[in-house]
Parts: structure tokens; sequence; C-alpha cells
């Protein structure tokens, strides 16, 4: 299994999609991210492993911003996002789209005004036939242009965990951070889930972080695992490096 390494070249458009070097996060006393690094390469699926509680979703939400490391740096094409503010952190975070647990649909909006919504933010001078054709564009890549002008009551769980990677995927970000996709879903339907997010992968050419607990998501999505523990990468390979592997830590996930 490859050894825990950071590398450096992340400071132009050419290097890796995310580098994240030597990032510290505290809450009080309480140490989550302690040393934490990782390179997710371009078009590079990463899902990163970790019992619950050990701070998976303060480092997605440490690389969009929602908070800031105490110390480190985590660079997104070649831009150090710690240190960004206002105009220059809304540009840098327009490269990223977010698949929030909760899928953060609006409950009183059609599912045409839920994908409406973040494009008009985004690029307000939009003309109403481009909006139109990229909506049908992103329900088409989630097979479900039908569901245009339904209500997010009328669709089930995993229609709108669908629904949510179409709005994630509308604003064309380069970087897909994933929080636990498959979570609260049946097999059948994490399955499709899993299947979805390798043909954005493939369509869209986006590199991702992916949080998951599931080892069948772990299994159908990772060009690579790495395990967060302590606040750190304590190990990095690919799923069957994970699977055969002799390490306590690692085998506890696949009993
Ligand atoms: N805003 C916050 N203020 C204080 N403590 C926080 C905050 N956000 C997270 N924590 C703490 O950081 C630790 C890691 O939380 P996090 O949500 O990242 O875990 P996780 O690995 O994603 O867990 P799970 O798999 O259960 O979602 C927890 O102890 C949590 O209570």
């Amino acid at each position: 299994m490859a050894e825990t390494k950071t590398t450096a070249n992340g400071n132009n458009d050419n290097g890796p999609a995310i580098v994240i070097e030597d990032i510290y996060k505290s809450f009080g006393e309480k140490k989550v991210l302690n040393g934490f690094n990782l390179t997710v390469d371009k078009n590079e699926n990463v899902v990163v492993l970790g019992k619950s509680g050990t701070g998976k979703s303060v480092l997605i939400k440490c690389i969009v911003r929602l908070l800031t490391p105490d110390s480190g740096r985590i660079m997104i094409s070649g831009q150090d996002i710690v240190q960004l503010e206002n105009q220059e952190l809304d540009k840098a975070r327009s490269k990223i789209g977010f698949l929030f647990q909760g899928n953060a649909i609006y409950d009183s909006m059609t599912i045409r005004e839920n994908l409406e919504f973040p494009l008009r933010r985004r690029w307000f001078r939009l003309k109403q036939v481009e909006i139109d054709a990229r909506i049908e564009e992103a329900l088409d890549s989630v097979g479900l242009k039908h569901t245009v002008d339904l209500m997010p009551s009328e669709l089930s769980g995993g229609m709108l965990k669908r629904i949510a990677l179409a709005r994630t995927v509308i604003l064309k970000p380069e970087i897909i951070l994933y929080d636990e996709p498959t979570t609260g879903l049946d097999t059948v339907t994490a399955k499709e889930i899993d299947s979805l997010i390798m043909d954005i992968h493939r369509k869209y050419k986006t590199s991702s972080i992916i949080i998951s607990h599931d080892m069948n998501c772990v299994k159908n999505t990772a060009d690579r695992v790495v395990l967060l523990l302590d606040g750190k990468c304590y190990a990095q390979g690919t799923y069957q490096e994970f699977e055969s592997s002799d390490d306590e830590n690692i085998k506890q996930f696949f009993d």
C-alpha cells in the first residue's frame, strides 16, 4: 500500500485538482484534523473512509470553506482556498459542487425551480432558453427529464438524490464533493446512485472526494481509498489493497 505523501505541485492549473497540505482544525480542546494531507488528481475519485465522528464532514466543509482550517493549505487550481475572501472565494467555490447528505432540495419549489435557482444566482444574465436547455441536460444526465414539473414530495428518496446530483452538475463544477451519497438508501437504489456518480465522472470529467461508510459504494466508485484516523491520512490504496490488508484499522470496515 502506498505511503501517505504530500504533492507540492499545486501551484498551477496543470497540477492536481485538489492539494490538501497539513490541515489542522480543532473545536475548543477537540482536535479533529491533525495534520491531514491528501492530493486528488484531475479526473480521480477518492473515497475518504473513517469511523463516525472522525472528521470526514469537517474535512469537506474546509474544502468549500464552510469551515476555515486553523492552519494548512488547500490548493484548488493553484489557489489556496484557505486564504481567499469575498469575490475570489466565490470564484474558487464555483469550481466545486457539493452533494449534501440531506439533498437540500426546497420542498415548496418544483424540480425546475430547484434547478433554476442556483443557475440564476450564479449566472444572472443567462437567457431563459439557455436555462431551459441546461435544466433539460442536467435532468437527462440523471435519467429524470420527466420530473421537471413535479414537486419534490412526488419523488422517492433515490429520485431526490438524483435531483440533488442534477442540481450539482448543472453548474458544471470541476470538482464534486459527495457527503455519504448512499446513506439511507436501499441496496438497489444505492447501486444506481453509484453508477450515476460514475456516469457523471465520465461525462463531465470531474474530480471527486466521496465520503462513505458504504463499502459497496467504495468498491463501485473509488479510484483510491483514504482512511482518515486520528485527524490524519492513516493509509491509502485501491479498494482491493484495502480489502486484502492485515491492518486492524482497515479490516474493521470489511467485517
Ligand atoms: N461546528 C462544530 N462545532 C463543534 N464541533 C464540531 C463542529 N463540527 C464538527 N464538530 C465535531 O467534529 C467531530 C467530527 O465531526 P464530523 O461531522 O466531521 O464527523 P464525521 O466523520 O463526518 O462523522 P459521521 O460519519 O458520523 O458523519 C465531531 O466530534 C463533531 O462533534
